[in-house]
């Protein structure tokens, strides 16, 4: 069986979008395909997910229309969730721009991004099996104790396919750093770390664990979520350019591997600002920590096949989870309370 989890069948499905224009020829199972390429009838049931890479700026407007276009783009191609990275919504100039551009969870710009997601159902698109789910991972949101502390969360907001928010994780390792080359970060400036995990959450495309950029070099974040039934962790980021080439799918993969489970990172890439960029590469990582789906470079989506019958399979055959000894160094990542 080796063989089989080394060269799992899916991994011929990933698909390698180059870029926002996507041609029509990249939609798993629109096309004949040469023979290793083949797809079964039964995979193209499997869910689809987009993962969306954009360059924010401070500029709302425009970032919105950006996310849009690639969100209906996800829809069209018949993906059931669209994820979105950290700072989907702007990236700031500074700590009092940031706080300045801010909104509550009931404001304008997620009141956008409800009707985005609920009108993909209404409009004339061909018929799904599911609708679309948006990850919007990593939105400024002041919170209800904004008056108070006048610092802001990063949320992670997970919008159902009616719209509704059924889920929100506000990143609670926060990014103050320094490191040569790439511009001193302190999000603690502006921002309050969040006080818990959210347990995951029932999609369409299977249980989705929900960190933001940072958190992922924090197993114990991602062991809890995989204890707590997690089949896809997603890490919406907006990467540093030192240390993205060094550490990025190095983690991204380390976390699917360990945690055998799904790993989607979307990422922010490009220049934002004169101060400001960030390293893009957003991918989907399979549980055997293969790399199942990249984006090139500049704004764009890809596209994966989630495929949970396979994690099962892996998860039975190296079941590392059986095998772990909190005897000798504490139950890292406890399960949630
Ligand atoms: O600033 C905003 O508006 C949104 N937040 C971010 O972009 C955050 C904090 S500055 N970035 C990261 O966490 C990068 C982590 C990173 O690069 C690493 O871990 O190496």
């Amino acid at each position: 069986m080796l063989g089989f989890i080394t060269r799992p069948p899916h991994r011929f499905l990933s698909l390698l979008c180059p870029g926002l224009r996507i041609p029509r020829l990249s939609v798993p199972c629109a096309q004949p395909r040469p023979r290793a390429m083949a797809i079964s009838s039964s995979s193209c049931k499997l869910p689809l997910v987009a993962v969306c890479q954009v360059t924010s700026t401070p500029d709302k407007q425009q970032n919105f229309k950006t996310c849009a276009e690639l969100v209906r783009e996800a829809a069209r191609l018949g993906a059931c969730l669209a994820f979105l990275p950290e700072a989907f919504d702007f990236i700031a100039r500074d700590p009092a721009e940031t706080l300045r551009l801010s909104e509550p969870l009931g404001g304008r710009l997620l009141e956008e991004y409800t009707r985005l997601a609920s009108k993909e159902l209404s409009v004339s698109l061909p018929p799904r099996e599911c609708g679309l789910w948006l990850s919007l991972g990593g939105f400024h949101e002041r919170g209800q104790d904004w008056e108070q502390t006048q610092k802001i969360y990063n949320c992670h907001v997970l919008l159902n396919s009616k719209g509704a928010v059924v889920a929100t994780y506000r990143k609670t390792h926060l990014c103050d750093v320094e490191i040569p080359g790439q511009g001193p970060m302190c999000e603690s400036n502006s921002t309050m770390p969040g006080p818990s995990l959210e347990s995951p959450v029932s999609t369409p495309a299977g249980k989705v664990g929900l960190a933001v950029c940072y958190d992922m070099r924090f197993p114990e974040l991602s062991l809890a979520l995989a204890q707590a039934g997690a089949e896809i962790l997603t890490y919406p980021s907006a990467f540093g350019s030192v240390t993205g080439p060094a550490h990025w799918e190095v983690l991204l993969r380390a976390r699917a591997i360990e945690t055998q489970c799904y790993v989607v990172a979307a990422a922010q890439c490009g220049r934002h600002h004169e101060k400001r960029a960030s390293y893009g590469h957003s991918m989907v990582v399979d549980p055997w920590g293969t790399v199942v789906a990249r984006c090139s470079e500049g704004p764009g989506l890809c596209l994966a096949r989630i495929d949970l019958s396979y994690l099962r399979q892996l998860r039975q055959h190296l079941p590392v989870f059986q095998h772990r000894r909190p005897d000798l160094y504490g139950n890292l990542g406890h399960p949630l309370s």
